[in-house]
């Protein structure tokens, strides 16, 4: 038997890397600058460590273009490599020197963490650029610069070099296809979308425009204070003085691209509101307020930091798409991960960090495994926490948000029924006083009128003469104009055992009849009335009731039965091709009802053969229909005729 290790050939393995490992090649800039970055780690951790000694200027890493020359250089200030280290990490593929270094002090954990893990970053280069130079000197005094270069990522050749200071700089020759990213805008967008928040501060210069003496740079106070006293006596000169000021002015010192420490990385409570908002301007370009935001930080089972924010919604037509923004390590890896965010929080607009992220080797998509599914259920968690929480100690504010924040919570319920469980005792609903009240409360309330029924309304307009005799009676409804109010309904029915809910038109409470017709009577007047109003309204099949209402003034009402109504709103919904569609059309399963008590009705079933008893019933049945819907175009022609007509007889 034989032994030995398997080896890759850089040839085969290659082609593979700079076609397949990235899904996107810009992501060579992401996987360049958090190499940098990990330089700059380890030395901080050596000199933490005392073995290295804390230099005077500050850690930096530099992205320098030149659209001229179609090359992009990656200057970092950190640990730098002797020649071994470039043999061992970079000329053999997928051996980490991070891993290597975690390795060795292991013990001695610091807060920053490591981004490289998998030994291949510094490759993605290659997707970009023909040609790849290195020029590293270690921190190591002693030991020589190394000078490295690599045509295709076959073969290399390696050097020792002059370097004056320590650090790495890796210069990328541009191929054909690449050359975009020596454009000043594109590789500032592409550093903003995967470095925006990188622990070392990125500065960029573009190699072909006059560069200013960094001497000349305002950086101190002094020299500020002395420029704003020359700007303000230049305003006192008046037009026509010399402006020789202006050209004294000096250039201010250049400001890195990224933010070092996110705002998720700090404690809650060192963050003022403020600063939640800026943050959120920033990262996410909207300028309209965040309703207010959650902020995640916990240590343990596993680490993750993040800031959620609740977005303001103007109508439920708005956009609600939001953006949830997942970091490694303050390493942007990608928008909306599915596996880590719930699907009913990428409404929101938020930012997550989880440095224990199982990361495949492309750091743009997750192995995935039942640890992404805790930190999604503990998000989740959170959230409903942080809601029910604000239910309790500041109720106000909850119902001031309600309004723009019930869709979120009720598509949250409707998906995860651990988000339903959680939330199901803070979903309120406005009553018909306008107040905010919870199912519970509601039912409580109409325990004696209507026990475990649910009146609500769909449309305050369409509804009102509902609504006014529901108020006359004493009885309560709830207002659910959402569209997710819908499929919500059926959720809160399911989950509530003997409570059903109808729309406010579905039936008439008996609470609205007075003294009861008598079995004969009501029968008499029905057959009567149905004749009638069949024969003037050319009509057949003609649901028609007669109830004596309390309120004289009540003609007529259109009543329609909420299972029919329900099923005739999913059939328009899911268009149903090829089903009958007078099965369930418009008005289907609806009752006339006619209230006994009132003069006109009276006046039908004593005339009903009088001249004006046609007239009377086709205008009783449309005003009935107006409470309801609107009228067909034809019969609304009719209507408005017909109206105009009685008014005729008015001035007779
Ligand atoms: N700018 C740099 N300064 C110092 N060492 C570097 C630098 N860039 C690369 N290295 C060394 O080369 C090794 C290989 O880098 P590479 O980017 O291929 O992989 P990695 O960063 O370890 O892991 P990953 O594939 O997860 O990014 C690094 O671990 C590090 O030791």
């Amino acid at each position: 038997m034989k032994n030995g290790n398997l080896s890759i050939n850089s040839e085969n393995i290659f082609p593979v890397i700079k076609k397949w490992l990235y899904s996107d090649h810009d992501i060579f800039v992401r996987e360049l600058i958090s190499n940098g970055c990990d330089a700059v780690t380890k030395l901080k951790k050596l000199s933490l460590m005392g073995e290295f000694d804390e230099p005077d200027e500050p850690y930096r890493i530099d992205v320098t273009t030149s659209a001229n020359d179609k090359t992009i250089t990656f200057t970092d200030n950190g640990i730098g490599m002797t020649e071994e280290e470039v043999e061992k990490y970079i000329n053999q593929i997928a051996f980490s020197g991070a891993e290597a270094f975690l390795e060795q002090y292991k013990d001695k954990a610091t807060e920053e963490q490591i981004i490289g893990h998998f030994g291949l970053g510094f490759y993605s280069a290659f997707m970009v650029a023909d040609k790849v130079t290195i020029e590293t000197k270690s921190y190591k005094d002693g030991e020589d610069a190394v000078y490295w270069e690599c045509k295709d990522g076959l073969e290399y050749s390696m050097k020792k070099c002059i370097k004056a200071d320590r650090g790495t700089t890796i210069t990328l020759y541009l191929n054909e296809d690449s050359y975009e990213f020596a454009n000043e805008y594109r590789i500032k967008e592409v550093i903003d979308k995967y470095c925006s928040f990188m622990p070392v501060e990125i500065y960029y210069t573009n190699a072909d425009e006059p560069q200013e003496d960094p001497k000349d740079a305002t950086v101190d106070v002094d020299a500020k204070e002395v420029s704003d006293t020359a700007d303000n006596a230049e305003d006192s000169k008046g037009p026509d003085a010399d402006d020789t000021k202006t050209e004294e002015k000096k250039p201010e010192a250049p400001k890195p691209l990224n933010t070092t420490t996110p705002l998720w990385a700090k404690h809650p409570n060192d963050c003022t509101d403020e600063e939640y908002k800026e943050f959120y301007r920033k990262v996410f370009h909207d300028y309209k307020e965040p309703l207010f935001w959650i902020h995640l930080n916990m240590d343990y089972p596993f680490n993750l930091k993040g800031i959620l924010y609740f977005p303001k919604i103007n109508t439920q037509y708005d956009n609600l798409e939001g953006t949830i923004k997942l970091y490694n390590n303050q390493v942007f890896v990608a928008d909306n991960i599915k596996e880590v965010i719930p699907e009913f929080l990428m409404l929101l607009k938020g930012c997550i960090d989880c440095p224990d992220l199982p990361l495949n080797v492309s750091r743009s998509a997750l192995q995935n495994d039942g640890f992404v599914k805790k930190i999604s259920d503990y998000i989740t968690k959170k959230v409903a926490d942080k809601l029910s929480g604000m239910y309790k100690t500041h109720r106000e504010d909850y119902e001031k948000y309600w309004d723009d924040i019930n869709p979120f919570i009720k598509f949250g319920c409707l998906k995860d029924l651990k988000f339903l469980d959680k939330m199901k005792d803070f979903c309120i609903y406005k009553n018909l006083d306008g107040k905010y009240i919870t199912l519970p409360e509601y039912l409580e309330a109409g325990k004696e009128k209507y026990e475990n029924k649910v009146f609500y309304v769909t449309d305050e307009q369409a509804q009102s003469q509902y609504i006014n005799m529901f108020k006359a009676e004493g009885m309560d409804a709830l207002i659910m104009t959402q569209t997710i109010d819908s499929p919500f309904i059926t959720l809160l029915e399911q989950k509530n055992e003997n409570v059903h809910f109808y729309r406010i038109d579905a039936e008439l409470s008996d609470n609205f009849v007075g003294e009861e017709l008598s079995e004969e009577t009501a029968k008499e007047y029905k057959d009567k009335l149905t004749a009638t109003f069949e024969k003037a309204l050319d009509m057949k099949n003609l649901n028609v009731k007669v109830e004596s209402l309390k309120d004289e003034n009540t003609s007529s009402i259109l009543t329609q039965p909420e299972e029919t109504r329900r099923m005739q709103e999913m059939m328009k919904m899911y268009g149903m091709a090829g089903m009958d569609p007078s099965m369930f059309g418009q008005g289907e399963g609806e009752t006339l009802i006619l209230n006994s008590n009132n003069k006109l009705v009276k006046y039908v079933l004593d005339n009903p053969d009088s001249d004006n008893t046609a007239t009377i019933c086709c205008q009783l049945y449309d005003l009935a229909v107006l409470a309801n819907r609107p009228l067909s175009a034809e019969a609304m022609t009719k209507f408005i005729a017909r109206s105009n007509e009685i008014l005729g007889i008015l001035t007779k």
